[in-house]
């Protein structure tokens, strides 16, 4: 751990009572706030064109010195991504002390300090936090950053430093990294020379623990065909090289597509997870690259926090052949598979799924017939939490973000059965090494990617078999700009609008027309839009019902 030069003043200054207010304001007039620009904490942190975020950058690594200090100097991460946006866009997301996201509680304080017009509005701000979280600055703080591909990350990067710098923080720079990668290091860190030892804290022992437990997973089992893998130009193709040091190709093989990591414009361009799942298509011009009819394919997003699957069903050249294996089928493939493993290896576990109401109705109703499942508003922050209530919580957004927790009660299970066949200590030993090639810190691309593979390897499926667990309701997003987005509040896990006063009831209306149709309208918590989804019981009517939802809200929106 290295602690920035030229801070020893600083340093003096947090061992004592009070907050360096001094050198604060130094780097507060050096990062200004563009002027009338309104940051807000969404979905994932704060999110918006990387050029305008220097200021949030510096302002939101205070507030993550402060917070290691109130959780007794524990370690958190603070991550430079704008994950699927457009390439200019960027966005900073601190990570809580456990791997996962920040403390709910805290979102207003940075929205607050970040809005801040002066130095004493955003130190009224420090101290109120200060305050309600009791936090002894005394406490050292220790942060670790890392950041994404995109050309504004090392200019935020600087800002995020200098915040910490001048809290006298003790901070590791972890550089180019997945946002999974740093959540796994926050929690390995923190968990180091412990009973719950998450596994080694360098990038190095991320890919050993996930190409370990993988290896172990598939041995003895026939290899599959190749994997092609859309890395979106992105740092998982960064990732996806080096985890293949350890993962040899007789055991995966794997064929990596849009890594130009650093090609202007390239990042997220016609590609990834994003690009894949709202326009329901392959990657742009993939063609050329002889992908074939059959082939195994997956997409990462620009953050490699997120993987969706897909191939060619039947005709290549028809355009219905294309068929997508979301979140929602990865959710279907795991929830079956560990509740198998649970069955066979004698353990009672309450396996349980979590999703959002962007989950394709028919995967809810197939899900439900298995296990209980539980919505939540949209975001990872929010699944992650719901999915902690069973002993295994499987949680997926329909767009690929998402993972599996085991509870500390389910893991205690798992040490200590003693199984009594055979057969039932092969599904324990499967489980107890499900556990390592899953990151349970939060959704994770490469970590995902390895356990569909596992288990389509144990199934001995091919797309098409895997696809088969259910027929999706033909569906539809489309984003609708609107004057003021903040206008727009839901509720019921967002299924239903509160205002604009009346809304709701008129999309009641049109949806009624419909046959088996859902139509829901929330506003976009990473992006200034209106999000519409459209679901219908026959394909012919879905645009119709989209675009009427739209109309809809783009009149309250102009009214
Ligand atoms: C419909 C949709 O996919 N929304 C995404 C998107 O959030 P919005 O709040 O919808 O912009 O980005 C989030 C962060 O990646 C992700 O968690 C979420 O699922
Ligand atoms: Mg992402």
């Amino acid at each position: 751990m290295t602690t920035p030069a030229g801070i020893d003043a600083a340093i003096r200054a947090t061992s004592s009572d009070e907050i360096p207010f001094a050198l604060i304001e130094q780097g507060f007039e050096a990062f200004p706030k563009p002027a009338g620009k309104k940051f807000e904490y969404g979905t994932t942190g704060i999110r918006t064109k990387g050029d305008t975020l220097e200021s949030t950058c510096y302002r939101l690594a205070i507030i993550g010195a402060l917070r290691s200090k109130s959780l007794n100097g524990k370690l958190i991460g603070l991550m430079v991504t704008a994950s699927h946006n457009p390439e200019p866009d960027n966005g900073i997301k601190p990570i809580d002390s456990r791997g996962e996201m920040l403390d709910v509680t805290w979102e207003p304080y940075c929205t607050a300090a970040c809005n801040a017009v002066d130095a004493q509005e955003f130190f009224g701000i420090l101290k109120k936090l200060i305050h309600a979280y009791k936090i002894d600055l005394k406490t050292p703080a220790k942060v670790i950053y890392g950041h994404d591909t995109r050309p504004s990350s090392p200019m935020l990067i600087k800002a995020v430093a200098s915040g910490l710098a001048a809290m006298g923080a003790q901070t590791i720079d972890a550089g180019l990294k997945t946002t999974p990668q740093l959540h796994y290091l926050v929690h390995a860190h923190n968990t180091a020379g412990t009973e719950e030892a998450y596994g080694e804290p360098t990038e190095e022992g991320y890919y050993k623990k996930l190409a370990d437990a993988f290896l172990k997973l598939v041995e003895g089992k026939p290899a599959t065909s190749k994997l092609t893998v859309d890395c979106a130009n992105g740092v998982g193709a960064h990732a996806l090289l080096n985890i293949q040091k350890y993962i040899p190709s007789s055991a995966l093989e794997i064929r990596a597509l849009r890594t130009a990591i650093g090609t202007k414009g390239a990042l997220n361009d016609g590609c990834g997870a994003d690009y894949v799942k709202i326009g329901q298509k392959l990657p742009k011009d993939i063609e050329k690259d002889g992908v074939q009819q059959g082939d195994r394919m997956c997409s990462f997003d620009g953050d490699a926090d997120r993987i969706v699957f897909y191939y060619l069903r039947g005709n290549p050249a028809q355009k219905d052949s294309f068929r997508l294996l979301d979140g929602d089928k990865i959710a279907a493939l795991a929830t079956d598979y560990i509740s198998e493993l649970a069955k066979k290896a004698g353990i009672e576990l309450n396996v349980g799924c979590v999703q959002t109401a962007y989950a394709n109705g028919s995967s809810t109703k197939y899900l439900e017939q298995r296990v209980p499942v539980t919505c939540t508003p949209t975001g990872v922050k929010h699944l992650h939490r719901a999915a902690e209530h069973y002993d295994v919580g499987v949680y997926f957004e329909a767009n690929g973000h998402g993972t599996v927790l085991f509870s500390p009660d389910a893991l205690k299970l798992l040490s200590e059965a003693k199984p009594t066949t055979p057969a039932a200590e092969d599904a324990l030993i499967q489980l107890r090494n499900l556990v390592d090639v899953i990151n349970q810190t939060v959704g994770d691309a490469i970590s995902d990617m390895l356990l569909v593979e596992v288990i389509l390897r144990s199934r001995q499926w091919d797309c098409e078999e895997w696809d088969a667990l259910y027929e999706e309701l033909p569906n539809k997003m489309l984003k609708v700009i609107v004057k003021d987005r903040a206008a727009f509040t839901t509720e019921d896990a967002e299924r239903r609008l509160v205002t604009p006063t009346g809304l709701q009831a008129k999309i009641d209306e049109v949806v009624a027309k419909y046959k088996d149709a859902r139509s829901f309208v929330r506003p976009s918590g990473t992006e200034d839009c209106v999000r519409v989804y459209a679901e219908t019981g026959l394909a012919a009517e879905l645009d119709s019902l989209a675009n009427n939802v739209a109309k809809l809200v783009q009149e309250a929106s102009d009214a």
